[in-house]
């Protein structure tokens, strides 16, 4: 069975055209690929925390999450968005199941390695794709929020795209990330061009000097340790331009696609 592992960022999330789910369930009918979905949040949350007085920084594009944060997260990314996403599948006569990292241990994570600056949030150590096949199994499309959980029972925030790497790493899914822009932009003689292609060194070039910050950070991190742990593809794409997952998955050029080095397709 071949997977896809489709992360939608928050970014886009409120605004994703109903062609995009139609496109989903399509996919799921016709059954070459299995659509996987997993979902971030991040706008919601951070506008959640305004309204509570809670103060929100990030760090190399991760939020730092302290208790308090913590419990917004999980009932934002859980709750709202994890069921809002369900709803949408379900209102173009698809059959979505949506489930958090907690349940069944799907995600389980340890600390960050800086942990010290940034609290609870957490790597993926393990993923238990038994879950997720037992839904698959069901005629369910999966949906599932990034919050992970160790062996005392203690929840992490996760970034959607580190869990959507580790997903696709386990089920050696394609991961494409659909995000609020074209793919990979740099800038070239004062206009914003967009990278049909992007390998490991062009994006170390492009971290280092800055032209990829904030979001995009941790994006082409997990893309990368993705492809260095045998995802066989994975792009960025714009959600708002109508078609551009079937378009992808059809191998247009659309969006970015991540390579390890530069001259493999
Ligand atoms: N070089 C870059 N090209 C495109 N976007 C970039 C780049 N560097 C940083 N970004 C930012 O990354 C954002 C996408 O990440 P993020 O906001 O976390 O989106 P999502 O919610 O879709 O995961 C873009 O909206 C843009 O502001
Ligand atoms: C650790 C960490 O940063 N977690 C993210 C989880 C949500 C997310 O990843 O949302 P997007 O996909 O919209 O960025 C957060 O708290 O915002």
């Amino acid at each position: 069975m071949k997977y896809i592992v489709i992360k939608c960022g928050g970014s886009v999330l409120d605004n994703l055209p109903r062609s995009f789910y139609e496109d989903i369930v399509k996919m799921h009918q016709e059954g070459e690929f299995i659509p996987i979905i997993v979902h971030g949040g991040g706008p919601l949350i951070t506008s959640l925390l305004k309204n509570l007085n809670v103060e929100t920084t990030f760090v190399n594009g991760l939020r730092v999450t302290n208790h308090e944060v913590l419990d917004i997260v999980e009932m934002v990314l859980s709750g709202s968005v994890n069921k809002q996403v369900v709803r949408n599948i379900v209102e173009v006569g698809g059959e979505a199941l949506g489930i958090s990292g907690v349940d069944g241990s799907l995600l389980k994570a340890e600390p960050t390695s800086d942990s010290k600056n940034l609290g609870f949030v957490g790597d993926v150590i393990e993923v238990n794709h038994n879950v997720i096949n037992t839904i698959i199994e069901q005629g369910y499309i999966p949906v599932i929020s990034p919050i992970g959980i160790d062996d005392s029972g203690q929840r992490y925030n996760i970034n959607g795209d580190i869990a959507a790497s580790a997903i696709a790493k386990s089920l050696k899914a394609n991961l494409c990330f659909i995000s609020d822009i074209p793919g990979i932009l740099i800038e070239k003689n004062g206009i914003k061009t967009k990278l049909d292609k992007a390998s490991k060194s062009i994006i170390e070039t492009l971290i280092e000097n800055k032209t990829i910050y904030g979001g995009m950070l941790p994006k082409v991190k997990a893309a990368i340790d993705g492809l260095v742990h045998n995802i066989p593809e994975v792009g960025i794409i714009n959600g708002f331009e109508k078609n551009s997952l079937i378009d992808y998955m059809d191998g247009k050029k659309v969006g970015t696609k991540i390579v390890l080095e530069e001259g493999i397709a």
